[in-house]
Order: structure tokens, then C-alpha cells, then sequence
């Protein structure tokens, strides 16, 4: 029962891998099928070609009619005649046989580790278009591992699942043949395959590691381009730039593919190798018998020990070996299968805008409620704000007032359980992907590629002449020219992983010469001054003076330097307004907030 159950999950789990590859299950498996028993078929003439060869040896009144069909093609019952000629069909057929089972191998083959990346690409496009709240309830080495290693085992379990259909097919058909025959000259065929076999794998085996090489290369870039999208989640969706590292990572997974086709090819190649060679030599050995007048005997035996040996005795191995893979991916099917519908239940976020047309105009919160999806207990109550175009607003509050969670709702990374925020008086998640078009954002830990400081700041984006003038525009304004000077490679200087060449402020430097190469209509700081120095963080006031007046700006911050300035102050307290205005007079009308001031926590 228990087995039955894993068979049927193994099976609805093969079928979600295909859907993820968007291949036609019921197609893919009448194709394969099909091919798998022509392929039967052949083999089983082959092996059933031995029977009137083996007569020829035998008295000639009990010739089968194939043998007399051939003696009057022939016209000749000259064994001398007959032998060699049969002797050759069967060799040819069983070379033909064997040329058509390795393409076939190699198409197989092919599409299974195909399929294997097109899933794997397309579970991550799922993962990093799934909507904010879903990616943070998740744990990501799952998420990682969903995606490399489920994929892949899951396709090898679908290319062992195929090979053991069609190889019960062959053995389906030589069993019929050999039900005419005696089976006891398979033992010998074991020693000799395993001593062949042997000897093929050591000649092969710097080959296999030359093609294990550029798996271990491949699977490296394509977790460096999984990283952005996942760790990085927040800035590939506001910078609209998953799509482009997916793309990247589908090239990784073809390599990849490639890779393990010729791996896979490798492995295989000793069996059909052996099965020409020695069929030649059996071929070969029966001549040398007749020219020599040896007993009939002799190439009678010879004759089912080629059948036997090179046919029923490797498939039968692998069968047994490849039903026991198909069980053991059963576990990685499943957690695909579960993975897909987890994904499935979610809307994906589009990153292409529906419209041109930007949001312009004052953006306005109105009673905005939100609690979280495992906690029922309200974060943001009843919120009203408006943050008027081209002015600063400064959002402060003591911590776990709400602060982080408005600024995700205004971003459209969480939506409000009740109201609603708009821009020009259309809502924002009317068309997020439109609103991200206008936006440039700072978080306070800004995530950095392994890659160059440019890169860095273009996020990937390809540079022309313009975006090149731009591009030093917003190295100044971020307070980074200096810094930048120092350096002898300049802006192609690369950061190292995860930024780790960049101490905390530069990084925050970075990540605001990055919002403004965006040219952003509205700027969203968030606690995005907290790493500076004093002297930088005044440099980055000046720099936001500047801009003052020509976009929107929001600033979260507990500096009372930053915010003193703005345009606007809202006090949160407990997921709601306490108190707006200037900075002066929300410091007069709110004590909790002249408290803070007095306490240095605003400091
Ligand atoms: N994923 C979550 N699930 C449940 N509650 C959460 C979650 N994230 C945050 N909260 C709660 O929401 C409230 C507001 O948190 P938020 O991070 O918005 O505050 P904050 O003002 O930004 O604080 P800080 O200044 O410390 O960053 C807090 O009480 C916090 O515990």
C-alpha cells in the first residue's frame, strides 16, 4: 500500500516536473513509449535472427521458412554460402539496433536534463515573483534547495523511469525468443561484461572527470545568479531586475544540462561498445568456425551466448538498478510537487508596468490597517498620511512602532488589510509594477553583487553615453567621488561578495547612488544614513537639499539630523499618527515625541 503510494506520488511528481518544463506530459510519454518499443522490437528480431542461423548448423530438413525463404533468394543451400550471409544480417542488424538505441539514449538523455533545467528555472522565476509576504515566511535554503538538487534528481528519477519501461519492453521481447533456447550460457556473459566493463570505465574516466568539472563550473555561476534574486529580493523587484538574473541562471542550468548529457553519454557508452564489439567478434568467430570445419555445436552455443549476453543480462541489470533510483527520488518528487503548489496558490508579480504613464502627484495613506498574515494582533490602525509631491517627509517613531511595515505597504510589498494608499489618486497596486518604474529606494543594508562598483550601481542595467554622464552624476551625489579617486581600478573595482570590500557607510553610499541612477520621482531612505559619519551624513543632507522640491522624498531615520530638515514630520506610535507638522511643532505638540528627542533616541 505504502509502495503503491509512492509509486503514484513518484508518478504525479514527474508530471509536475514536466508542467514546471511546460512539456506535454501525455505527449512525452507516448513518444518515449513508442520509440522505447520500435526499439523492442528491433531487438527482438535481432535476437530472434539467431533461431534459422542456428538451424543452418543443425539437419536441413527442419530449415524454418525464413531459412528457406533465403535459400531461394540465394538460390543455394550451400551452408558455405548460407552461414556467412546470415551471420552477417544478424551482425548488421544487431550494430543498426545498437546505433539506434545510443540515439535514442542521446535523445533521451537530452530531454530529460533539459527538462530538468527549463523546471529549475522556471521554479525560481515562481520563487522570486512570488508576492513579498510569501518570500519572507520562507526559509531559503529550502528554496535553494528546490531548486538545484530537487530539479535534478527529480529529472534523473524521470530519465530512470523511462530507461526501466524501456527496458522491460527488450526484455519483454527477448524473453519470447529465448523461451526457445537454453539460458545457461548467461553466466558466462556475466564475467566477461563485468571485466569489459571494467576496462571501459578506466579509459573513459579522465573524460568523465573533465565533464564533472564543468558541472561543479556551471552549478557555481548558476547559484551566483540565484543569490540576487533570492537574497536580494527586495532590491531585484524594486529595480525590476529578476527577470534578467533569471535568465542568466537559465543559461548556467543549460550548461549544465549539457554538461550532464555528455556525462550521462559517457557513462552509458562501454555497454553499446561492447554489445557491436562483441557481436563482430561472435560474427567473426563463426566464419573462422566454418572456413575450420568445427563442430555446428560450437556456433550454436555462440550464437545464444551473443543473444543472451548482449541483450537480456545488461538490461536486466539496469533495471533492477534503475527501479531502485526511481524509488529513491521519490522523496525529491514530492518535495517538487509540494514546492509547485505552494507556488501555484500565489498571484505572481509582474514586472513589465501595464502602463507608460507615471504616478504623479501627492501620495496619500487612508485608514490603513495591516496586521500580518500568523499574527492577528493589528500593526498599523486606521493610518492617515499624506506625503505631498516634491517635498521631504521623515517618518520617525520609537521602535516596533510601525515604521518599516508603512514603508513596506508604501513601497507595495505588503498590501493593507484595510484602506488604501495612492499616488495622484490611483491606488499603488493598481499597477506596482508602474509604481517601481518611479521609485529609488535605500535600504538600510544594502545588498551588494559580487561584481563591480558600476555594476553595482547600474544594477546590471547596460550603460550608454548618457547613463555614463549619469552615472558619475550620482557617484558625486552620493558622496562616493572621493572615495572612488582613491581607488586604482575606480568604478570597474570589484566590491568582493556581499560588498565585503566596503565598509557600512560606503555601502549605504552605494545603495544611494543606486536609487538615483533609477532617476527616481520618489526617494525612499530607510534607516539609510544609520552607517554614515557625521561628515558624510551632513555631505548627503546637502545632497538631498539639492534635490529638494524636484521629487518626492521619504526618509526613515533616527537621526535627528536628517529629519530635522524635513519638509514634513510624522510621529508614529503604536501603528498609528500621533503627531505631524514641522519638526518644531510636532516637538511642541507631542511630549512622546519631545521625550524621545530629550532621551538622545532621536539623537
Ligand atoms: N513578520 C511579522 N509577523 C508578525 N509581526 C511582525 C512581523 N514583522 C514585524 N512585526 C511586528 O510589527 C510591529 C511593527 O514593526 P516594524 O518593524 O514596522 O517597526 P519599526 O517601527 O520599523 O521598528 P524599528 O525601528 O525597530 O525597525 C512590531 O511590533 C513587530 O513586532
Amino acid at each position: 500500500m505504502a509502495t503503491e503510494n509512492a509509486d503514484s506520488r513518484s508518478v504525479h511528481g514527474m508530471k509536475v516536473l514536466l508542467q514546471l518544463a511546460r512539456v506535454h506530459p501525455a505527449r512525452w510519454v507516448v513518444t518515449t513509449a513508442v520509440l522505447s518499443l520500435l526499439l523492442a522490437l528491433l531487438d527482438m528480431i535481432g535476437v530472434a535472427a539467431m533461431v534459422p542461423l542456428m538451424q543452418l548448423f543443425s539437419t536441413t530438413e527442419s530449415q524454418s521458412s525464413v531459412v528457406k525463404v533465403v535459400v531461394d533468394i540465394l538460390g543455394t543451400n550451400d551452408p558455405a554460402v548460407l552461414i556467412p550471409a546470415f551471420a552477417l544480417c544478424v551482425a548488421l542488424l544487431f550494430i543498426v539496433s545498437s546505433a539506434l538505441m545510443i540515439l535514442f539514449r542521446w535523445w533521451l538523455l537530452g530531454r530529460t536534463t533539459r527538462i530538468g533545467a527549463d523546471a529549475a528555472t522556471e521554479l525560481l522565476r515562481r520563487y522570486a515573483l512570488a508576492p513579498y509576504a510569501d518570500h519572507r515566511s520562507r526559509n531559503l535554503p529550502d528554496v535553494y534547495r528546490n531548486i538545484n538538487d530537487m530539479t535534478t534528481i527529480a529529472s534523473n528519477t524521470l530519465l530512470n523511469a523511462v530507461t526501466v519501461v524501456s527496458d522491460a519492453m527488450t526484455l519483454v521481447g527477448i524473453c519470447v525468443v529465448l523461451m526457445i533456447a537454453s539460458p545457461l550460457v548467461t553466466l558466462f556473459a556475466i564475467a566477461l561484461f563485468a571485466g569489459a566493463m571494467v576496462a571501459f570505465q578506466r579509459s573513459l574516466r579522465r573524460r568523465q572527470l573533465r565533464v564533472g568539472e564543468e558541472l561543479a563550473a556551471a552549478s557555481l555561476d548558476a547559484w551566483a545568479h540565484i543569490m540576487p534574486v533570492l537574497d536580494g529580493f527586495r532590491e531585484a523587484r524594486l529595480s525590476s531586475s529578476a527577470e534578467r538574473f533569471v535568465r542568466g541562471f537559465g543559461e548556467a542550468r543549460i550548461r549544465t544540462a549539457r554538461a550532464n548529457q555528455a556525462y550521462s553519454l559517457l557513462s552509458e557508452l562501454p555497454k553499446y561498445l561492447l554489445q557491436i564489439i562483441f557481436i563482430l567478434a561472435v560474427a567473426g568467430m563463426a566464419a573462422i568456425l566454418f572456413v575450420t570445419g568445427s563442430a555446428s555445436d560450437a556456433l550454436t552455443v555462440l550464437a545464444i551466448f551473443a543473444a543472451a549476453a548482449l541483450r537480456g543480462l545488461p538490461t536486466m541489470t539496469r533495471v533492477s538498478a534503475n527501479i531502485g533510483s526511481v524509488r529513491s527520488g521519490t522523496v525529491s518528487l514530492g518535495l517538487l510537487t509540494e514546492a509547485a503548489d505552494t507556488l501555484n496558490r500565489s498571484v505572481a508579480h509582474c514586472e513589465a508596468p501595464r502602463s507608460a504613464e507615471p504616478y504623479r502627484g501627492d501620495i496619500v495613506l487612508r485608514s490603513v490597517g495591516f496586521h500580518y498574515p500568523d499574527d492577528p494582533a493589528p500593526v498599523l490602525r486606521d493610518l492617515d498620511m499624506k506625503i505631498s509631491e516634491h517635498t521631504t517627509t521623515a517618518i520617525v517613531g520609537a521602535s516596533g512602532a510601525g515604521k518599516s511595515t508603512v514603508i513596506d505597504l508604501i513601497l507595495g510589498l505588503q498590501q493593507p488589510t484595510s484602506g488604501e494608499i495612492t499616488c495622484g489618486g490611483v491606488s499603488i497596486n493598481d499597477d506596482v509594477a508602474r509604481w517601481y518604474e518611479g521609485l529609488g529606494v535605500v535600504p538600510q543594508d544594502v545588498f551588494l553583487l559580487n561584481d563591480t562598483l558600476e555594476a553595482n550601481i547600474t544594477y546590471g542595467r547596460p550603460l550608454d553615453d548618457a547613463d555614463r554622464a549619469l552615472l558619475h552624476e550620482v557617484v558625486r551625489m552620493a558622496q562616493l567621488d572621493s572615495y572612488v579617486r582613491s581607488l586604482a581600478n575606480g568604478l570597474k573595482t570589484i566590491v568582493g561578495e556581499r560588498g565585503t570590500r566596503l565598509s557600512g557607510g560606503q555601502r549605504q553610499r552605494v545603495g544611494l547612488a543606486r536609487a538615483l541612477f533609477r532617476r527616481p520621482r520618489v526617494l525612499v531612505l530607510d534607516e539609510a544614513t544609520s552607517a554614515l559619519d557625521n561628515e558624510t551624513e551632513h555631505q548627503i543632507t546637502q545632497t538631498l537639499r539639492a534635490l529638494h522640491g524636484q521629487i518626492t522624498v521619504i526618509i526613515v531615520a533616527h537621526r535627528l539630523s536628517t529629519v530635522r530638515d524635513a519638509d514634513k514630520l510624522v510621529f508614529l506610535s503604536d501603528g498609528t499618527v500621533e503627531g505631524e507638522g514641522s519638526f518644531t511643532e510636532v516637538r511642541a505638540s507631542t511630549p512622546s515625541f519631545a521625550r524621545l528627542v530629550e532621551l538622545g533616541e532621536l539623537a
